[in-house]
């Protein structure tokens, strides 16, 4: 698939959000991909995920687990991984920190690809990869279906991705004054409070 195919895929789910985002690393954004629109219809999570299992394969061969961080990467972590033939497990947050939860374990020698659906700052996926290391496997990299930080995110690992964009993202101090004007809202689920 094309970046532009990719792209229609989220145009066409009603993905493409404008407003104004709080994002998962505090950074604030005209722009939010709700992944969870595209994720809602298998046969569109199917056509994307079956080009990131191909971009996978190409860069680092035979994976046997791959590993998402939840939320967002369950269900692109479950559909790569039954393109490429392995095992999809994921980590989730105990006390605000990744940890692989449910008795997932991943054995000795096992050649493991991290998952995710959106890369910003890729904060997240560093938190998601230093939850890994404490564990057995060989990591071979990172995947994510959208990497809006322009290439800059550094995850410490090769990255491969679908689309590269360069969206705008704020400090909360330092908003442009037409993002200012509009109630702000946080769609994803990093420090999500139950009652
Ligand atoms: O590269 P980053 O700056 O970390 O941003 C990207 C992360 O933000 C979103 O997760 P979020 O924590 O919002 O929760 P979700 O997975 O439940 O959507 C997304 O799923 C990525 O995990
Ligand atoms: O950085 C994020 O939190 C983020 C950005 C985005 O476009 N989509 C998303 O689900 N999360
Ligand atoms: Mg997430």
């Amino acid at each position: 698939m094309t970046q532009n195919e990719v792209l229609e895929e989220f145009r066409s789910a009603g993905a493409l959000l404008e407003g104004h985002f709080i994002l998962s690393s505090g950074l604030h954004s005209p722009v939010f991909l709700q992944k969870m629109f595209v994720f809602q219809d298998p046969a569109r999570t199917e056509r994307v995920c079956r080009a990131l299992a191909d971009r996978i394969r190409e860069k680092f061969g035979a994976v046997d687990y791959v590993v998402s961080p939840a939320v967002g990467g369950i269900v692109p972590g479950y559909e790569t991984a039954r393109h490429l033939g392995a095992k999809a497990i994921f980590v989730e947050r105990e006390n605000g920190a990744f940890a692989l939860r449910r008795g997932f374990t991943i054995p000795e020698g096992a050649r493991v690809v991290m998952v995710e659906d959106i890369v910003t700052t890729g904060l997240s996926s560093r938190e998601c990869l230093a939850s890994l290391r404490e564990h057995p496997g060989t990591i071979l990299g990172a995947a994510c279906l959208i990497d809006r930080s322009g290439g800059k995110a550094d995850l410490g690992v090769p990255l491969v991705s679908l689309v590269q964009l360069d969206i705008p993202a704020y400090a909360a101090d330092q908003l442009p004054p037409d993002l200012a004007a509009i109630p702000a809202i946080k769609p994803g689920s990093r420090d999500l409070k139950s009652k």
